[in-house]
This record gives C-alpha cells, structure tokens and sequence, in this order.
C-alpha cells in the first residue's frame, strides 16, 4: 500500500483531536517511548546489558527520551540521560518524565560529552518538530557531539525527526544530526522523504501512536516496488502492437542525436507497441542506427523561420497517429522549438510530456501554460528548467502549487523527485541513486513516460515510473559502480528493474513474469 505523508501542523492536528477523544498527552508520549525502546533494540540485536545514552531538548521530544530512558531500563539495559539545557528548563510533561526516571532510580549527566563516553547507542532526543531554524546553543554543541560519536562507529536512532531536520520542507540545517535509524512518531513526516532530509534519517520507521483517521488527507503519498509495479501497464493478452500504444518523439535537433537516442530507448525499454522518433535529418540517422526497434522519420528544419511553420504543421499531422507525445530531448533552443512546444501545448489533443527543451521553451511563452487545453501535459523539469518556469527560486515541496497552477502533471526532478498531478495528487519518489545525477537520464524518463502513458492516461502512472526510472538508476550503480553509470546503461536497466518491482528476484532464464491476476 501505497504510505501516506503528512505535514507536521497534521500531526499535530490529529494530536489535538486524539486529546478530544479523552487520549491523554501522557499516553501518546509512552507509546512513543515503546516504539522508541523497540527500534534501540532492533538495531543493536539485544536489549539486557546495552549502553544507551539519550541526549534530551527541553521539549517533548526531550519528554519522549525520558519517557524511553525507563522503559529501558526495565528491560535491562543501561541508560544515560543528559538534559543538554539543564533539568531546571523542564516543565509540564517533560518535566513530569524526568521525576518519573529519577523516582525509578535513574540520574542525569550533566554534560553530553560525558553522558556520550561507552555507549553502544545514542538516541537524539533534542529537537523535535516543535523546533525551527538552526538550533542554537546547547543543542548545537550536543549535535556536534553525537556527531563524532557517530565517526566512532556509535549509531544514532533519531526520536520523530533528527535535530536541525525540517520535516514539513525536507531543508537541513547547517548543524544537524545523521541518524541511522528515525522512527517517525504518530505518521510520517512528508519532509523526511524529501531530500536533504532523508540523507539523514537513515532507515525510516514509524511509530504508530493511533492517533491517525481514515478522514485524514495526506498531503503526498510514497510508492513501494509493489505499489508502482501494480500502477504501471501490463500488456493484455492477445493485444496488437497498436493497442499495446504508440508513443511519437519529438527530439534531436541537428547534432543532438544523443538525447533523441536515449528518450527513445526509454520508450522502448518500458515496452509500448510502437515507438517513433521524429527528429532533425543527421539526428533521425543515428536513432535509426541505434534504436532498430523504433520507427524514424524527421521533421522540418525548425531552425529556419521560413520553414517551421511547415514543421509544426508536419509534427501535428504525425501526432494523429500517436496515443501520446513526447517533446524536448535534445531540440534546441530558439524561434523554432518554441513555436513548436506551444502549439503542441495549445493544439495537440493527446497527452503531451515535455522535456529538457520543451520546457525552456515553454518557459518562453507562460501564456500557454496557463491557458485551457485539450490534452494532458505533463512537464518534467530538473531544478534549473523548474527555475525558469517559476520565475524564481524553486521549492519542490510546491510541486503540488505549480500543478494546480499549470494544470499540468509536474515531475520536479532531484533527488526524491516529486511528482504532483493537477488533481492534487503528490507523490515523493522513494528510489533512485546519486548514479541518476548525470547526463541523459532525464531523456530516458521522459521516453518511459510516454511509454506508460501510451496505454492509459493515469496520472499516477507517471509517479510508478519515476519510482521504476529511479529502480534502473539503482539497478545500473549495482551493475557498475555509482560514480560510472551512463544514461545509456539506465536504459539498459529498465526492464529488469522492472521484473524486479514485480517480485523476481532476478533473471531466472524461462520463468515467467507473473501476469498481474497471478500477483494481486
Ligand atoms: N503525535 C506526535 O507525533 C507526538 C509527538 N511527541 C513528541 O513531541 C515532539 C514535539 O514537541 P514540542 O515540545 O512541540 O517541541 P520540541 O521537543 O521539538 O522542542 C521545541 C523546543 O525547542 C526550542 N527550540 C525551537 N527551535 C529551536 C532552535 N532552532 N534551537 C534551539 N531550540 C529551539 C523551543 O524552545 P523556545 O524556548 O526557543 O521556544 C522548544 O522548547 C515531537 O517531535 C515528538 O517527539 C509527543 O511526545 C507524543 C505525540
Ligand atoms: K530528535
């Protein structure tokens, strides 16, 4: 099942509602404080005898260390606890917590680097999502402090979110901590998956506190193998090569023929029935050269301003044989690829994916994004092409904003890619691999979109193929090595990330793929 995602300001909502059922705030803090003693002990195997030193914030998040400091220790393992600002700053909750340690017998230490000495496991408990900003002073020193612990070889299991980690927009402050393991109290933080943040969650679990309602809406969902591999087409038994989809690709001015190659790989390893690649004439050469599996043609010289009102005109008459477009890779910029882009946004009645160029050029004419159209568009910018669509300095939790906005499906790519369709529907990408930050992966993606697209307009679809684009990304550094990955064996990559997301462990000569009747 697909997990959901919440803003901090839900959690704290399903909070307050919970305290309306008659939960109290007492009991939601020991419940944290059992997830919390289970993920200690799941990451060091044992429990009777471990060292555990917990570094606690005056906050609740502290409240939840103190809460776990004892329920350790009634199963036998030995706690530290240090309140980094000082007992005296504890108050209400917290501070009914640490008179519960210390009438269980527990002390407090009063400095982190002491409290740090011989631990097997240290728990932050410092800033939760009651924090903002950089965190200042103890706190600072204390995050420093579990950090050189941590290069020891100590690992660090973040109680709801790492200090310094901004769980609504995935921002990380200058000093924060790496954990090894977060376990995310109530449901789960919509910026712990995004990027910076997730770097430094480390293995993500979450702590159910009961307090999440079938009323609540997330505000982004989170695809597993499973999950996507589902959404994405499967091939119905008996169908033709037409009614397995027909994807055009409009690419490769002249000389860039590498990124109409590579978006027309992406199609054709996604499996579609037909794929086409209309490109400039020397770049249609090398596509027919080296996809022999795709047809070719080319389109008008759109560089010459008396000819590309022909080659517009030429492009939408081919469109008519395609269920869906891809536009961008490798088209060039100027007079010609903009003309072009706009009127496949304004007449093109097919689902039309833009890239790479196509959305430099939409960037050119806004008037067209925001204007009603006919088809479904789907914009897939990396953050510099975002930029200039926004105008300014790009967030991608707005993602979500700039779809309804555009009234586009928009893939902001990065790490953690998020993808937001103009329903309101937002998806943050759980694959991938730093081997994906390289040139020619963004044309694959485009390709396998159309692809997907070609059968079906589902628009989580392209969510399913981000995650699947992020699968061969990690498939290829496992291949190779992550530093040395081309975008040429991202594509290779495709189908057996693929098999993969559908449960086969690997490639097994002769068996089968289940069909999706063998697998629900
Ligand atoms: N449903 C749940 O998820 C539950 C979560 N619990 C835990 O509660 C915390 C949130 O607790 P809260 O008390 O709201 O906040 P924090 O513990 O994160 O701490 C806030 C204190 O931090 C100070 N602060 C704020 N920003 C900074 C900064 N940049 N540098 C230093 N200090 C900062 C702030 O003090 P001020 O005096 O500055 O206002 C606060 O005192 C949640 O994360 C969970 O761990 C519940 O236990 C169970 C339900
Ligand atoms: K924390």
């Amino acid at each position: 099942m697909p997990t959901p995602l919440f803003t901090p300001a839900q959690v704290r909502e399903m909070d307050a509602r919970a305290f309306d059922r008659g939960t109290s705030a007492d009991a939601l803090m020991e419940r944290a404080a059992g997830h919390l003693e289970r993920a200690v002990r799941d990451l060091a195997g044992y429990g009777y005898g471990l060292r555990v030193t917990i570094l606690c914030g005056k906050g609740n998040n502290g409240g939840d260390g103190l809460a776990l400091a004892r329920r350790l220790t009634d199963v036998g393992a030995r706690a530290t606890v240090c309140v980094v600002t000082g007992e005296e700053t504890l108050e209400g909750l917290p501070a009914v917590q640490r008179d519960r340690w210390l009438a269980r017998g527990g002390t407090l230490v009063s400095s982190p680097q002491e409290a740090l000495v011989g631990a097997d496991v240290t728990v932050d408990c410092l800033l939760g999502t009651g924090a903002a900003g950089e965190p200042r002073d103890p706190y600072r020193t204390a995050i420093a402090a579990l950090a050189a612990e941590r290069a020891q070889g100590t690992p660090v299991v973040a109680c709801d979110v790492p200090s310094g980690v901004d769980a609504e927009t995935g921002t990380v402050a200058e000093r924060a901590v790496t954990a090894d393991v977060t376990v995310t109290l109530g449901a789960e933080k919509v910026g712990l998956r995004m990027w910076p943040a997730r770097g430094r969650c480390g293995d993500l679990v979450t702590g159910d506190l009961g307090i999440l309602e079938r009323r609540d809406e997330p505000v982004a969902w989170s695809l597993d193998d499973r999950d996507a591999d589902h959404l994405l087409p499967f091939p119905p038994p008996g169908a033709h090569k037409r009614q397995r989809g027909r994807v055009l690709i409009v690419a490769g001015a002249q000389g860039m023929s590498g990124a109409a190659v590579l978006a027309t790989r992406g199609a054709v390893e996604a499996g579609v029935g037909l794929v086409t690649c209309l490109a400039a004439p020397g770049s249609r050469d090398a596509v027919a050269g080296a996809v022999p599996e795709a047809l070719t043609a080319t389109f008008g010289d759109l560089d010459d301003r008396d000819d590309h009102d022909a080659a517009v005109a030429d492009v939408l008459a081919r469109a008519q044989d395609a269920d869906v477009v891809v536009a961008g890779p490798g088209l060039g910029r100027g007079g010609g690829p903009t003309a072009l882009v706009r009127a496949l946004v304004e007449r093109l009645e097919r689902p039309l994916v833009l890239d790479a160029d196509a959305v430099n050029a939409l960037a050119e004419v806004p008037e067209a994004l925001t204007a009603p159209r006919a088809n479904a568009l789907v914009l897939t910018p990396h953050e510099g092409e975002l930029a200039r669509l926004v105008d300014g300095p790009v967030q991608r939790n707005r993602a979500s904003e700039y779809a309804a906005d555009w009234g586009a499906t928009v893939v902001a790519k990065g790490p953690g890619t998020v993808t937001a369709s103009p329903d309101g529907r937002t998806w943050v990408c759980a694959s991938g691999s730093v081997a994906l930050a390289t040139g020619g992966t963004g044309d694959v993606l485009s390709g396998m979109i159309g692809a997907v697209l070609a059968g079906d307009v589902d628009l989580a679809r392209v969510a399913a193929t981000v995650h699947w684009h992020g699968r061969a990304g990690e498939a290829a550094a496992a291949l190779r090595h992550p530093a040395a990955v081309r975008a040429g064996a991202v594509a290779d990559a495709v189908p057996t990330a693929r098999a993969r997301m559908a449960g086969d462990p690997g490639p097994r000569p002769g068996a089968p793929i289940p069909r999706p009747e063998d697998r629900r």
